[in-house]
């Protein structure tokens, strides 16, 4: 399908928010092989050793496993705060260039801390880089550390335990779950999820990975054990109208991740995203990257292939940013602010149409 040139800038300008979004999985080919000579390491046996190589690897994932076990080794050249902080920084510079304005971006400290890395080195790193990007760009920024399923439970607890005085530092403002989804039901999490309610500072968001790989139960088993109030990736709800309705009646936003789910054949095309019926039943969604070096595309990549595939009117679009503004973990103002930027966006776009 072809998009007029007016289409492309107008989602080029229009105001975005990220909520689905690995930095680990911001780690492009040509950082990876410069963190790697920095610190002197050597690649685990059997890493691709060339940017080309690498890259053919990141164009042709089987499934979920199979990107999740080039993504760990990926991580493994990120050591010190200067690493953490340029890799985040990257990401930050290409997604402004893209629209962002605001974003809430995940990390794996076990990812790091397992390997001997100290924790205070990731997430000061992490956090240097978004206050630049708040300094520098006008953007607003918020991390959520998520555990990792197919650890043990009693290692995520610990994890969570050791990073509780980042989010009273406020620091951390939110509590996610990603890696296998298939074979670790949210069931084993309950104790984390409990703890992260009562011990974390009120307001901490609750959000776990569900529907991605796994059925439309995980989704709902997500939010009536877990007590979640999003889901990340949750396109299998589209697959029962109950859990559909249960998403729309509570308002769980679905952080959806177009390309990544192509790239990892959750779908063949992206024309398959359910993304009519989420309009059509009033479930809250936003459009995402995810690990956006790995599946070929950032937040604007994402919009562009969403309009490539539906064809949207500008309205549609209008709901989408505002919705995505919505489901945002800011203040009143904030959310204002950007709502106005949306309307002005639409009013300088529809003027150009008339
Ligand atoms: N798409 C994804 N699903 C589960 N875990 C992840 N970790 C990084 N990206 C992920
Ligand atoms: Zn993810």
């Amino acid at each position: 399908m072809t998009m007029t040139e007016s289409m492309k800038n107008f989602l080029r300008d229009l105001p975005k928010c990220e909520h689905h979004v690995h930095l680990e999985g911001t780690l492009e080919p040509d950082l990876l092989f410069h963190l790697a000579k920095r610190n002197n390491l050597t690649l685990p046996s059997g890493f691709p050793s060339t940017i080309e190589d690498l890259q053919y690897k990141y164009e042709h994932f089987k499934d979920l496993q199979d990107f999740l076990d080039l993504y760990y080794a990926g991580m493994s050249v990120l050591l010190t705060e200067q690493d953490f902080e340029d890799l985040a920084w990257a990401y930050l510079v290409k997604s402004h260039d893209q629209g962002l304005k605001h974003v809430e971006a995940f990390f794996d400290p076990q990812g790091h801390v397992e390997r001997g890395v100290d924790m205070h080195c990731v997430i000061k790193g992490f956090n240097k880089a978004l206050s630049r990007a708040e300094n520098e760009f006008g953007m607003s920024t918020k991390l959520i550390m998520c555990i990792l399923r197919h650890l043990p439970t009693k290692n995520s607890l610990e994890t969570l335990k050791n990073f509780k005085p980042y989010y009273e530092k406020g620091w951390i403002d939110g509590l996610g779950m990603d890696s296998t989804e298939v074979g670790f039901p949210p069931e084993l999490f309950e104790e984390c999820y409990a703890y992260a309610k009562d011990n974390l500072p009120e307001g901490t968001l609750l959000t776990a990975h569900a529907g991605e790989e796994g059925d439309s139960s995980v989704v709902t088993r997500s939010v009536n054990r877990l007590n979640v109030s999003r889901i990340d990736h949750g396109i299998h709800s589209a697959d029962d109208p109950e859990v559909m309705k249960m998403l729309a009646d509570n308002d769980i936003m679905l952080t959806v991740c177009p390309l990544s789910n192509k790239r990892l054949n959750v779908v063949q095309e992206i024309s398959e995203e359910p993304i009519r019926k989420f309009l059509e039943y009033g479930v809250p969604f936003s459009i995402n990257c995810d690990d956006p070096a790995y599946f070929g595309g950032y937040i604007l990549d994402n919009y562009m292939a969403v309009q490539e595939a539906f064809n949207f009117d500008m309205d549609t679009w209008i709901t989408i940013a505002k919705n995505s503004v919505r489901g945002s973990i800011l203040d009143t103002e904030r959310k204002q602010v950007l709502y106005d930027s949306i309307t002005d966006c639409y009013k300088r776009y529809a003027d150009l149409e008339d």
